[in-house]
């Protein structure tokens, strides 16, 4: 593929070409569960090369939005097929490039691929819709309109799916791209560019440059020739590009943090509940915003779960990604690693009761990766930064309460709102908690993580900002609308 060099370096992508830095640096990517193995360099982009793409993307607008949405969408055919060619590939380099098992990332490309068939699939439905007139002569409708130049900054946990359900939308409905992926995963963000790039788009339509948040993605955000920004990543740097837009009047969209909570009654199927938590808590190595991270369970099955839990935990094998067999990888960086170990040592030292694992895994075949062991803490109360920061990380907090109102109230002692789940066999618990808790994604006896690409996506509180993500919603963002009177 193009992007390889002699050195494996991923280009930036302008203008529908592979194209070097104006800067000779370049970053090393490193496989977490090996770190002496380089998946990639990745080029450390100036504000040069950022213009150069911003250019790329302004000048392809208004020819892009003439091709129609239709068009538009048999491109968005041509990339889903190209990704589901490569995906072997691809899943196998997010697995070296960010951890996560193989059996995921392979989950993760073929979500991909779904996503960008639904969006060509929009490419055939309504623009806009009709609206009667008190006036009989006159003919009134609203067209949706493109916004122009939409930014594109991803974070390193989902490195294809994440890109992709903010790339396809934005293209369907008539923008152009300038994309800055997280640096961690921009090896793997540079091939799924190469599945458009190999689909034929036009000219300046998607546009690619890596390099470090603070210049590249801050550029980007700051550029007159933006017209929008989509971003997922941490709140620190949410808060930004929120500043930076509004101070604009631009359009942006933020996703950002989760302390999921999942609430277990009594009447509930407790191995459901517990296999729910699993999965929820610990794949992806708890790297993902909608992660289960506080357990509140009613305290007449608090020790039946608790055990029940650990016995399932045991069973977790830890290694690297790539190994058959492997149900949890290791954190994604060295950073993420120590932040997740710091934090473990906040919830001892501020007095929460360690209850299983808990330490750094670093002998024989962990020696040269960032492995921790899946973590379970009880005696947590709500002031604790356990119980309250994301820890992104394969961390729970178990809570007790004497009843659902009390489980509830514990839900919702963050200042996150993203995802919530309920294990329960009461209809009146469950509609309660529907109206009751703080989240955008509400569910029922399934767990927090996994949501579905054909529904709206996103959270409240400091979860979330601006208009929802996927499925019908990603039109509000990525379109605005005219409403049109024609006089006969
Ligand atoms: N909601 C979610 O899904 C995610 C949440 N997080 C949370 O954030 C924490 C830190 O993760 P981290 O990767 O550092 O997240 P960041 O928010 O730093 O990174 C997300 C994206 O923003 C870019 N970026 C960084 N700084 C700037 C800036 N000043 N202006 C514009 N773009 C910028 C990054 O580039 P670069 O990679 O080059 O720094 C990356 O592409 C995690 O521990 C987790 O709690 C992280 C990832 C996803
Ligand atoms: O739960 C999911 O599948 C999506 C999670 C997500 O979007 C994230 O972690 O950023």
């Amino acid at each position: 593929m193009r992007m390889e060099t002699k050195e494996n370096t991923c280009k930036n992508f302008i203008n529908n070409t592979w194209v070097d830095s104006a800067s000779e640096e370049i970053i090393k990517s490193i496989n977490p569960a090996n770190k002496e193995e380089v998946v990639g360099y990745v080029q450390k982009s100036t504000a040069v090369d950022l213009e150069k793409a911003v250019q790329a993307a302004y000048k392809a607008k208004k020819n892009w939005r003439k091709l129609g949405q239709v068009e538009r969408g048999q491109l968005l055919f041509k990339v889903a097929n190209i990704l589901e060619e490569n995906l072997n590939d691809i899943a196998e380099t997010m697995t070296r490039e960010m951890g996560k098992s193989l059996p995921e990332a392979k989950g993760e490309t073929a979500r991909g691929v779904a996503i960008l068939r639904y969006y060509a699939g929009e490419g055939m439905r309504k623009e806009g819709d009709l609206i009667p007139s008190t006036d009989q002569a006159a003919l009134m409708f609203t067209k949706r309109t493109p916004l122009g130049v939409v930014g594109v900054i991803t974070p390193w946990n989902f490195p294809v799916a994440i890109p992709i359900w903010k790339i396809a939308p934005a293209l369907v409905y008539g923008n152009t791209v300038v994309f800055k992926p997280a640096t961690e995963a921009a090896v793997t963000a540079a091939k799924v560019v190469d599945c458009f790039a190999k689909a034929g788009l036009p000219e300046g339509v998607l546009n690619f440059v890596t390099g470090t948040g603070s210049v590249i993605g801050q550029k980007l955000i700051d550029h007159p020739l933006l017209n929008a920004i989509t971003f997922t990543g941490s709140e620190t740097v949410g808060e930004g590009v929120a500043k930076s837009a509004a101070a604009r009047g631009i359009k942006f969209q933020l996703e950002m943090g989760g302390k999921n909570p999942v609430i277990v009654t009594e009447d509930a199927d407790l191995d459901a509940a517990v296999e729910a938590v699993i999965s929820g808590a610990f794949r992806s190595t708890g790297q993902k915003c909608t992660a289960s991270s506080r357990v509140i369970i009613e305290s007449g099955v608090y020790d039946a779960f608790k055990e029940k839990l650990i016995q399932e935990t045991k069973k977790i094998t830890v290694g690297p990604g790539l190994n058959e067999g492997i149900w949890m990888g290791p954190c994604a960086s060295e950073s993420q690693f120590k932040t997740v170990l710091e934090y473990i040592e906040k919830g001892k030292a501020e007095g929460a009761s360690l209850i299983y694992g808990g330490e750094p895994l670093t002998t024989g075949e962990y020696v040269k990766g960032f492995f921790v062991s899946p973590t379970i803490f009880e005696n947590v109360t709500v002031d604790m930064t356990i119980a309250q920061e994301e820890i992104f990380g394969p961390v729970i907090a178990l809570f007790k309460a004497d009843n659902l109102e009390e489980a509830i109230a514990l839900a919702n002692n963050t200042k996150y709102g993203l995802s919530a789940s309920i294990f329960t066999t009461n209809i009146a618990n469950l509609l309660e908690f529907i109206d009751e808790v703080d989240a955008g994604l509400v569910r029922i006896n399934a767990e927090s993580a996994g949501v579905e690409l054909q529904a709206p996506f996103g959270g409240m509180k400091a979860s979330s900002t601006g208009s929802r993500e996927q499925g019908e919603a990603a039109k509000e963002f990525f379109t605005s609308i005219k409403t049109v009177f024609i006089k006969g």
